[in-house]
């Protein structure tokens, strides 16, 4: 191996139970809220489809002219106790915030830079009150912070002269300070999602990415990390020089998930996706029917084949400028929180299988117990299952319904597992009681080829 000094700090999962909470939780949401939703996508009577949250960049609006957004940020219907609320009927275990996204704007008033919350006609903490009502909740909050900040003269893209050292020192020691206010101001905070990292100017200081991982975590005993903070002695990202994931859990899968057959390496690590409703909106863009939006069904989909694969699953929100949610996003929560009372067994502390996918759908595992998520009912009325040698099912029970459901062995570690007589009309969830198998003589013979 390379000797690294800025490489991964551990070797395999983290063990402690502050990752295993993390693990369990499985389904967050993220909240991207910033003076982008003021636009909307719209700027000088032009709409963009690009990213809104982007918008700055897409029509190239200088930082000074873009921050006076700040004297219409004045969320009147923001109520954080309503979105904790629906957070809750979301069945999201966590919620993950932007603090400051690429543009600067800090959601709480930061001592650090007058591109906050408190200059605004608003002025209240909104970070704060969100911390507070997640947390009474029973909801972790999580803070997304973007290194690259649009607002800040000392920000560099590369460093390229002894000027754009010293700029970046000190951009790096602002970034410090701000970080340090989060993890003090809202000790309650449970994981740091770091952005805004892929430019040379970080590639080159890994280990800046390695001190932020070690301050974080000496403020705040057992807090997690993305791996996309870290860059290490040679600019390596995510994974070190020695092929070793830096940080706590995996965090490239954004608005795509790994194969459930050719990727299952990703078992190996803890992994958290992220994705957005629109093909790929973060920030709140007035006009959704420039993209397709995905149905309630489709997101559930992407959730289920995320915990499938040992990973979490976090769902976007954009909040509007008025501090309410658009009603596509009210509908996805109900939607997504209705089949999760009846079915998020299979999700909650859940893990990947190690059982072969079927084209039915997908299995996740919880100790002893594997559930058969259903999404494609078979026209043969039976569900396939096969399953590693040596483990054989005792039982099979419908979740939410708790009847018993007849499996009929057919070969060596093969079984038809009977669909429910009555269509649930919905994804549904079988859960299996498995057992190691004793070893009895086995009456199955393979063919001589
Ligand atoms: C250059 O490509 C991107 C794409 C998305 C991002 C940001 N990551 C997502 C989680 C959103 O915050 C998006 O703005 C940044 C750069």
């Amino acid at each position: 191996e390379i000797p690294l000094k800025y490489g991964a700090d551990r070797l395999g999962k983290r063990s402690d139970a502050a990752m295993q909470k993390f693990r369990d939780n499985r389904l967050g949401a993220f909240i991207h809220w910033g003076l982008y939703a003021i636009p909307g996508g719209e700027w000088n009577g032009k709409v963009y489809n690009g990213a809104a949250e982007w918008l700055k960049s897409w029509a190239k609006v200088p930082s000074d002219e873009w921050m006076k957004l700040m004297d219409q940020w004045n969320p009147q219907n923001f109520d954080a106790r309503a979105w904790a609320k629906m957070a809750r009927q979301m069945g999201v275990k966590y919620v993950k915030i932007t603090t400051k996204h690429h543009e600067g704007f800090c959601l709480w008033p930061s001592k650090y830079t007058k591109y906050t919350v408190t200059n605004t006609p608003y002025k209240r903490d909104i970070l704060g009150e969100l911390v507070k009502a997640y947390n009474d909740e029973g909801i972790d909050v999580h803070f997304y912070f973007s290194v690259m900040d649009w607002s800040h003269p000392d920000y560099r893209y590369d460093i390229k002269s002894k000027e754009d050292e010293e700029a970046f020192s000190r951009f790096l020691e602002f970034t410090d300070n701000q970080l340090k206010e989060l993890a003090t101001r809202y000790p309650t905070v449970k994981d740091f999602w770091f952005d805004g990292t892929w430019d040379a100017s970080i590639k080159k200081n890994g280990w800046w990415t390695a001190h932020v991982e070690k301050m974080l975590k000496d403020l705040v005993p057992g807090v997690t990390i993305n791996s996309r903070l870290r860059a290490d002695d040679y600019g390596k990202r995510h994974f070190d020089s020695n092929g070793h994931l830096m940080g706590d859990y995996e965090s490239g899968y954004e608005r795509r998930l790994p194969d459930p057959v050719k990727d299952l390496k990703v078992t190996r690590w803890d992994w958290e996706a992220c994705m957005t409703v629109p093909e790929n909106q973060w920030g709140y863009h007035k006009d959704w029917t420039l993209s397709y939006v995905k149905t309630p069904l489709e997101v559930l989909e992407r959730i289920v084949h995320a915990v499938s694969m040992g990973g979490n699953m976090v769902v976007n929100f954009g909040p509007q400028p008025d501090g309410d949610f658009r009603p596509e996003e009210k509908q996805l929560a109900e939607s997504i929180g209705r089949w999760m009372k009846k079915y998020g067994e299979c999700i909650y502390g859940c893990d990947y299988s190690g059982w072969e996918k079927q084209a039915w759908g997908y299995y996740t595992r919880k100790g002893k117990d594997v559930y058969m998520v259903v999404f494609n009912p078979p026209y043969s009325k039976h569900l396939v299952v096969k399953t590693p040698v040596g483990t054989e099912i005792v039982k099979a029970v419908t979740v939410n319904g708790g009847k018993d459901v007849k499996i009929t062995e057919t070969a060596r570690n093969e079984y038809n597992v009977d669909m429910p007589d009555k269509d649930p009309g919905e994804p549904f969830v079988i859960k299996l009681e498995t057992k190691e198998k004793t070893s009895e003589t086995d009456k199955y013979r393979d063919a001589l080829t």
